[in-house]
């Protein structure tokens, strides 16, 4: 199979859908690999290093999308991308479709066959492609929180675990998955005050069980939510329902009796964002305030440490990639239901139920069109 790996060109966006050893996997299976002059230049990973591997180096991405059948990125495809895709294409990379009318419709019309990373599951309920850039952004959550809560950034001008007679940082984490827990983590690590909200009963009970006396854990409801949020230094946003957008959990209202300075940091903003007051920011322009609170809503946060995320993605995707180019795309998603969970958009159709639900598409189920 033609496999092609674009430069991603999202703003500030440096990850490389494939490494050069998951290139020299794919050669070994008997592939061609195709990848952009400079794909992996601002981490290290030059053309060199993927010629090396086997990879053909091409100039432009005009050239990747006419010739590849699997188009392997990471974000979702930008305007300029939209119209290189061809009908019968496979694409696997991040979509996010749920908040995004505008790319379904295009990748609709493109005729393509779209694999969202976000919705592959594994046999243990979880999102095994999702899972880590969630322990990335989890992780950057409390550091992009302890930068903002700086009064330079419009912060309240506090350090996370406080000092010896000063109280540590407030930290609410909405949302105890995977971003929440690597989230909390961290704060932990830097010795501030942290709390997790979840719906879960079954999530806070394996949080309580792992760390103790160093986490709080609360149900969450709208009662929870309002006395947690407004005396909160920094708040983490982590909920997530699979495929679908985030549920807004807090409103305006909320946001408006926060302290002055507190910081918001929504990092399930990619699924359109769990605080009423959130709009995405970019790497390059992250932070905005709204009634004196300030807000980190950057839609690719493991974007900023693009070297650790793409070996973390890779490690988690060849297995994937390889049953596509292998098996070709009818065959490796008829195998396999956690891979075919993954299918959001088949030449014309929308085949992801949440997708279909919040974006008001009609729906036809993933099985049906592989019929
Ligand atoms: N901005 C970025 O760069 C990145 C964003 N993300 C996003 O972060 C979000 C969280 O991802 P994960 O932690 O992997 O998901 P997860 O599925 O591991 O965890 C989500 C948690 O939210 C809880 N939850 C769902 N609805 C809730 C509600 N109404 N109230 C309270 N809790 C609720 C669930 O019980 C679950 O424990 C997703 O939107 C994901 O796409 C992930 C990686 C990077
Ligand atoms: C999950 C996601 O949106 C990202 O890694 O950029
Ligand atoms: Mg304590």
């Amino acid at each position: 199979m033609r496999i092609g790996v674009p430069k991603e060109i999202k703003i500030h966006e440096s990850r490389v859908g494939l490494t050069p050893a998951a290139v020299r996997e794919l050669v070994a299976h008997g592939h061609h690999v195709m990848v952009q002059k400079n794909a992996g230049i601002q981490i290290d990973l030059s053309d060199d290093k993927y010629r090396s591997a086997g990879a053909e180096i091409v100039e432009t991405p005009q050239e990747i999308y006419a010739n590849a059948d699997l188009i392997v990125k990471v974000k979702e495809p930008q305007a300029s991308e939209l119209p290189l895709l061809r009908q019968g294409q496979v694409l696997f990379t991040y979509l996010h479709l749920a908040p995004d009318p505008v790319q379904t419709k295009a990748l609709m019309n493109s005729g393509c066959i779209a694999i969202a990373y976000e919705t592959v599951t594994d046999s243990f309920g979880g999102l095994p492609l999702l899972a880590p850039m969630s322990e990335v952004a989890g992780r950057m959550a409390i550091q992009a929180g302890a930068h903002a809560l700086e009064l330079d950034q419009g912060g309240r001008g506090m350090l996370l675990g406080g000092v010896s007679g000063v109280p540590a940082a407030r930290v609410v984490v909405i949302g105890g998955g995977v971003v929440g827990t690597n989230a909390a983590r961290i704060a932990m690590g830097v010795e501030a005050h942290v709390t997790v909200l979840d719906k879960s009963i079954h999530r806070l009970q394996q949080l309580d069980f792992q760390y103790g006396s160093k986490i709080n854990t609360v149900f969450s409801t709208v009662d929870a939510l309002e006395e947690h949020v407004s005396t909160a230094d920094l708040v983490i946003g982590a909920v997530l329902v699979p495929g679908g957008a985030a549920p807004k959990l807090v409103s305006r209202e909320m946001v408006s009796r926060m302290n002055r300075g507190a910081v918001l940091v929504d990092v399930a903003i990619d699924q359109g964002g769990c605080f009423e007051t959130s709009k995405p920011t970019t790497l390059a322009n992250p932070i905005f305030t709204v009634d004196g609170v300030v807000h980190y809503c950057v839609s690719n946060m493991p974007g900023a440490v693009a070297r650790t995320s793409t070996f973390a993605l890779n490690n988690a995707t060849l297995p994937f990639v390889l049953a596509l180019a292998n098996k070709g795309y009818r065959k490796a998603l008829t195998d396999d239901v956690h891979l075919r969970n993954g299918l959001n958009v088949y030449q014309g159709r929308l085949t992801y139920e949440a997708v279909a639900r919040d974006l008001g598409l009609s729906y036809t189920p993933a099985v049906d069109v592989l019929a």
